[in-house]
C-alpha cells in the first residue's frame, strides 16, 4: 500500500501508524555488533551493557552474558532512537569464572526462549537471583540496604539432594510444547520473545514423568507438617517443581505459626495447598476459608478441605469475595497470587481483617517490593524474607514474605 492510500481496516491503520512510529525511531539496529563491558544482572534473565552512540550511551540488555564478562553483542530488538536495545551476547571474550558450558543444546542466542541461564554455575544462578530481589526492594520498596532482612537474604536451594535437580535438571512436572510447524509429530518450545519454534525433543529442565493431560491426578505433599494427598486437575495449576509444595508449605506455616483456634484465610488458593495445613493446625476450634477464582480448582479445594467442617473454600475473585462475604477479622492470611501481585485493592482488604500475620508467597519479586511498599503505608512491616530457587536455570524465584502488624511485637 502506497503513503497515499488511506487504509481500508484497522489492520492496515495499525500497520501504517507502527512503520509512522518505527519511522520516528530512526533505523533498526539489529544485527549489529558492538564490543561491551557486562554489568550488573536485572530482573528479566539479562544484563546491563552500555554503548556509546555519539555523545551519548545506550542501555543495552543483554542476554547468556555474566557481569564482569568481556563480550561481543548482537543487538536483537530496537532502532537508533529507543531508549534501550536488546541484545544476545554471542562472542565472550573474558568469561566469568560463572561461566558454564549449557548443558542443553538448544540454549544460546536465537534457540530456546526457555531458559536464562544454562551458562550459569547452579550457586551463581542463586546468588544472581539474590541480587534481583535485593534490588527489586531497595529500589522499588525503598527498604534500607543494612537492613537484615535485605541484606542477609540468599535464595535458598531446593534440590532436596536430588543429583539432576542439583544441576537444576529434571525439574519441570509440567512443560507446554508446541507443533513443529509442517513437521506433524515433532514438538518444539518458542524462541526468546517470538513465536518461532525451535525444535526440542528432550527438554532437559523437563522430569521425565510429567502429567497426562486427562482427568485428575493425585499429587502427594510430604511437609514437616505431615503428608498429605491432593486432587488437581491434570490442566489446573499446580506448584511446578516437585519440591515447591513442602518447601512453600513449611515456609508458610513457619512465619504464620497458626495456633489452635485462629481463624485463617488462603487467598488465590489453587486446590486449597496451604489451607489444609491450615486447616489441621488451627482444629475444629478454628476456621479457615479458601478463596480461588478458577470454578475447576475450587472444586478441588471443596474436596481437599472436605474432611474439615471448619474449612471452606469459596469460588469468585480475592478483593470482590473478601468484601462481599468475608468483611470479619482473621488472624492469619496466606496469600498466592499471580505474577501482577495483589495490588491496592487486595492487600487494604487483607490490612482491614486486622491479621496478626500474613505470609505472602510471591513469583515476581518486583510485584512484592510493590506490594511490601502497600502493607507498610497500611501499617504491616517486613519481617521475614526468604526466596526460594525453585525454577532453576530461569530467572524466575520464589520469595515468601512474613508481614507483621506495627502494634503486634
Ligand atoms: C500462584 S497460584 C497459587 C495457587 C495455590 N496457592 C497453590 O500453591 O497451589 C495463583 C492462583 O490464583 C488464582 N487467581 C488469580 N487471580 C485471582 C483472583 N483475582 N481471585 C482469586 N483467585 C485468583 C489462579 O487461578 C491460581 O489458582
Amino acid at each position: 500500500m502506497s503513503g497515499q492510500q488511506r487504509p481500508r481496516n484497522t489492520q492496515q491503520r495499525r500497520s501504517q501508524r507502527v512503520n509512522r512510529e518505527k519511522k520516528a525511531r530512526g533505523a533498526s539496529m539489529v544485527g549489529t555488533r558492538f564490543e561491551v563491558e557486562v554489568g550488573n544482572i536485572a530482573h528479566g534473565g539479562f544484563c546491563i551493557a552500555r554503548v556509546p552512540v555519539g555523545d551519548d550511551t545506550r542501555v543495552v540488555f543483554v542476554r547468556h552474558s555474566l557481569p564482569g564478562e568481556t563480550a561481543v553483542i548482537e543487538i536483537t530488538e530496537g532502532t537508533e532512537g529507543d531508549r534501550f536495545w536488546r541484545a544476545d551476547a554471542v562472542e565472550i571474550l573474558t568469561a566469568s569464572a560463572d561461566r558454564v558450558e549449557a548443558p542443553c543444546a538448544v540454549a544460546g542466542p536465537g534457540l530456546c526462549g526457555g531458559c536464562d541461564f544454562q551458562h550459569v554455575k547452579p550457586a551463581a544462578q542463586r546468588a544472581l537471583k539474590t541480587a534481583v530481589v535485593r534490588e527489586q526492594l531497595l529500589r522499588i520498596a525503598k527498604l534500607d540496604p543494612a537492613d537484615p532482612l535485605v541484606a542477609n537474604l540468599v535464595v535458598e536451594d531446593c534440590s532436596g539432594g536430588d543429583r539432576e535437580l542439583k544441576r537444576g535438571l529434571r525439574w519441570r512436572t509440567r512443560t507446554t510444547f508446541v507443533g513443529l510447524p509442517g513437521a506433524p509429530g515433532r514438538k518444539g518450545l518458542r524462541k526468546y520473545r517470538s513465536n518461532d519454534v525451535i525444535e526440542v525433543d528432550d527438554c532437559l529442565i523437563t522430569a521425565p514423568a510429567t502429567a497426562d493431560d486427562s482427568g485428575l491426578v493425585t499429587r502427594t505433599v510430604e511437609a514437616s507438617a505431615g503428608t498429605r494427598d491432593f486432587q488437581v486437575a491434570s490442566d489446573g495449576f499446580w506448584q511446578v517443581h516437585p519440591n515447591a509444595p513442602r518447601v512453600l508449605v513449611d515456609a508458610v506455616l513457619e512465619q504464620l505459626q497458626p495456633q489452635p483456634g485462629e481463624k485463617a484465610l488462603d487467598l488465590y488458593a489453587g486446590v486449597g495447598l496451604f489451607a489444609a495445613y491450615l486447616a489441621e493446625a488451627v482444629g475444629d476450634g478454628g476456621k479457615v476459608v479458601a478463596i480461588e477464582g478458577d470454578a475447576a480448582a475450587v472444586q478441588n479445594a471443596k474436596r481437599n478441605l472436605g474432611m474439615w467442617r471448619h474449612a471452606s473454600a469459596v469460588a469468585g475473585g480475592v478483593a470482590e469475595v473478601l468484601k462481599e462475604e468475608y468483611d470479619e477479622p482473621f488472624d492469619l492470611v496466606v496469600l498466592d497470587p499471580p505474577r501482577e501481585g495483589a495490588k491496592q485493592a487486595v492487600v487494604a482488604q487483607i490490612v482491614d481483617r486486622a491479621p496478626r500475620a500474613v505470609s505472602y508467597v510471591a513469583c515476581d519479586p518486583a510485584a512484592l517490593a510493590r506490594d511490601v511498599a502497600l502493607f507498610a503505608e497500611m501499617g504491616y512491616r517486613l519481617t521475614a524474607l526468604r526466596a526460594f530457587d525453585l525454577f532453576p536455570m530461569t530467572h524466575h524465584v520464589e520469595c515468601v514474605a512474613q508481614f507483621t502488624r506495627r502494634d503486634v511485637s
